[in-house]
Order: structure tokens, then C-alpha cells, then sequence
């Protein structure tokens, strides 16, 4: 089995990219860790600016795209293991603008695989030289399995695929074309399914984020509809946690789900969050000084600023992750509970505010 010493992680400035690469090389300090990354909106350079300065790590600007780069890292940093995150992950932005995910979601996985394909299966080599392992690990999400009815089973890696919206089509489209460089050119491939991250680092654009900037700036908490959409919610080093098993202990060719069991409808987890500001700021007058703006959650209601929006289009009901084969095959557990997880991340926004508020 292929030991990850060489990495290239594709979208490592982005949300879970980024606690990906701080999560590595914490626990694998030796290792070799190049990020390419476009910087797009969604990505950011002070997410890794703990590491920046380590000679192990090496960063990178450019377009998963560019298949002639991606060959050139793979050469030169002789990666033997390829972690892609790199994709537009907005569905909403989806709606309106489809175009950069089909680019970068299909067109950009697709680049990968003929860059890996090319650099780890056709290169020539000597005669009898065994073809070192490598690993393209594919990271992708439970959209790709549409939406389910309040009473049906959760997810497996068997339900079939029934992508939604043009985000979740556009990365069935992709863990398709992963799969098929397994079988057509063996390539050494897994995929992992994982259910919506929460944590720090991630763009405020997205339902917790969005929650907690808006309490500190005491402007309205948009609901889409009646907020009874459910989704399973997992700490994001959690997920670092479960691609760090597929890549140690998984077996190529195969596609794990990656989740911890943790269904919230919307609006209670945007009643849990206006709770927890309420308190956090009865609990630490400073946050009083540091956030002038935050009128309801100073008052202790901010479960005033919710204001229902007309719904998103298309709008799936729930998902829910089952992630017994993820468990049983690799011993996966998460570490974090709902209840810690949405503490450490509260506590991280209100201590990070240099980070957020550029980006609002
Ligand atoms: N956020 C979730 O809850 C979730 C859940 C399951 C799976 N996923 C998947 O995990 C991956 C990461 O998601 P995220 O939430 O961190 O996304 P994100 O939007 O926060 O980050 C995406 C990163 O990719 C980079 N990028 C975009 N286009 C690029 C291109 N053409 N070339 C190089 N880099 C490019 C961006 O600059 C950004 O840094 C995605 O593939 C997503 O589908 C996300």
C-alpha cells in the first residue's frame, strides 16, 4: 500500500483543503506538502500561514487546469499521492453561474487524472523496473446521491447516484471520470463521500459561518423556506481524519463515505448557534468592546435577526451519511462532538475576526 510521503493537495488554501494541510503536517511533519491552488474567491493564503515558512511545504498559484503544471509538480516534487479538493463548492453559486463548475469541477479533474495518468502509468521505464504506488485520492461530497425523504435510510456507498443540483452534478461527473481512470488505466484511485464540514477557515458564505459574522454585525440570519432542510453535520478535522485513513488503510478502487451521524434541520442549528452567541457574550464582557455592532446577541436575542428568504431552487430536503463501511473497514470514529465541534468553531470566529472580516 502506497505511504503518502509526497503530497499534492489541490485546493489546500480553501476550507477543508486548508485544515487538511494544517492537520498533515501536525501529524506528519516529515512529510512533503505542496498546495496548488488558483485562489479563487474561496481560497486563502492566511488560512496556511502557520505553515507557510516550513521547507517541507511549498506553495503554489496556478489552475488544476493546467495540466502541463500539474505535470511539472508531479516531476519535480515527486508526489506519489494526490489529495483533491480543488472544486467550486457553492451550490447556490451553482445555480447562477454554472460555467467555473464544470471548468474546474470536471474539466479540472480531468486534468488531474491525464496528468497522473501520464506522470505515474506512462512514463517508460527500464525493463522489469516495477511502476512505483501512488494514490489519487478524490474528494467529494453527499450530494452526488440527491436528496432523501424524512424516513429513508441514510446514504451508503451503493445508493445510486442522482445529482441535483449543477455542484452535486458536477462532482458525480467527476467521481465518474475517477472511477473510470481505475478501471480503464488502473490507475490507483479512492474516493471519499463526505457530509457538510463545519470548522474554522470556512468562507462566510456557507449556513454556520454566514450565522455567526452576521450575529457579530447584527444583520438579518437568512432562513431558505420553512429551514426543515436536514443535513449531517461533521468537524472538519474529522473529515482530515477519515481521508488520513483511506489514504493509509483504504483499498484502491473504492469509495468510502466519510460522516458522523448528525442530523440538524436548518433552523435548529441557527437557533443552537443565536443561543450559544447569546451566552458566549454574557460570559465575556470583552466580546462587548471586540464587536460593538452586535446589538441582538449583547440584548440576548439574537434569534430575533432570523428572516425566512424564499427557498433555493431545486432545494434538496435532507441528506444523511452512513458510514458504516467507513467505519468497520478502516475503525474511522469521529473525534468531535456536535456539542464541542460547535464550540471550538464559535470560539475559533470570535478569536479570528482578522480573518473573517476582509472576506465579508
Ligand atoms: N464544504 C463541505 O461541506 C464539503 C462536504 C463534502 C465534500 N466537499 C468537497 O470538498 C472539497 C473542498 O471543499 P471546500 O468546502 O473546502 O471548498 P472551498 O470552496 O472552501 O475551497 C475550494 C478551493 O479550491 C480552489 N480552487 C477553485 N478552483 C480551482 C482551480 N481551477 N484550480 C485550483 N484551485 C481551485 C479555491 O481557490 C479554494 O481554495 C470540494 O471538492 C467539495 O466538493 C465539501
Amino acid at each position: 500500500m502506497t505511504k503518502p510521503t509526497s503530497l499534492l493537495v489541490t485546493g489546500g488554501a480553501g476550507f477543508i483543503g486548508a485544515n487538511f494541510v494544517l492537520y498533515w503536517l501536525e501529524n506528519h511533519p516529515l512529510d512533503n506538502v505542496v498546495v496548488l491552488d488558483a485562489l479563487t474567491y474561496a481560497g486563502n493564503r492566511q488560512s496556511l500561514v502557520s505553515v507557510e515558512s516550513k521547507p517541507n511545504f511549498t506553495f503554489v498559484q496556478g489552475d488544476i487546469c493546467n495540466t502541463a503544471l500539474v505535470e511539472r509538480l508531479l516531476t519535480e516534487h515527486e508526489i506519489n499521492t494526490i489529495v483533491h479538493f480543488a472544486a467550486e463548492s457553492h451550490v447556490d453559486r451553482s445555480i447562477t453561474g454554472p460555467d467555473t463548475f464544470i471548468e474546474t469541477n470536471i474539466i479540472g479533474t480531468y486534468s488531474l487524472l491525464k496528468a497522473a495518468k501520464k506522470c505515474w502509468i506512462d512514463q517508460p521505464r527500464a525493463q522489469g523496473q516495477v511502476p512505483l504506488e501512488h494514490r489519487f485520492h478524490h474528494v467529494s461530497t453527499d450530494e452526488v446521491y440527491g436528496t432523501l425523504a424524512p424516513t429513508d435510510p441514510a446514504f451508503t456507498e451503493n445508493t445510486p447516484y442522482a445529482p441535483n443540483s449543477p455542484y452535486s452534478a458536477s462532482k458525480a461527473a467527476s467521481d465518474h471520470l475517477v472511477r473510470a481512470y481505475h478501471h480503464t488505466y488502473g490507475l490507483e484511485v479512492t474516493t471519499s463521500n463526505c457530509s457538510n464540514n463545519y470548522g474554522p477557515y470556512h468562507f462566510p458564505e456557507k449556513l454556520i459561518p454566514l450565522i455567526i459574522t452576521n450575529i457579530l454585525n447584527d444583520k438579518p440570519l437568512p432562513i431558505y423556506g420553512d429551514g426543515m432542510q436536514i443535513r449531517d453535520w461533521l468537524y472538519v478535522e474529522d473529515h482530515a481524519r477519515g481521508i488520513e485513513l483511506v489514504l493509509n488503510k483504504g483499498e484502491v478502487g473504492e469509495n468510502y463515505n466519510i460522516g458522523g451521524h448528525n442530523e440538524w434541520a436548518n433552523i435548529d442549528i441557527v437557533k443552537l448557534i443565536c443561543a450559544k452567541m447569546d451566552q458566549a457574550f454574557r460570559d465575556n464582557s470583552e466580546l462587548i468592546k471586540k464587536y460593538p455592532n452586535a446589538d441582538k446577541a449583547q440584548q440576548g436575542k439574537s434569534v430575533e435577526l432570523i428572516t425566512h428568504v424564499t427557498d433555493r431552487a431545486g432545494h434538496d430536503r435532507r441528506y444523511a451519511i452512513d458510514a458504516t463501511k467507513t467505519v468497520q473497514a478502516l475503525a474511522y470514529k469521529p473525534q468531535e462532538s456536535f456539542e464541542t465541534g460547535i464550540d471550538k468553531t464559535i470560539n475559533w470566529y470570535l478569536e479570528n475576526a482578522e480573518w473573517w472580516q476582509p472576506l465579508l
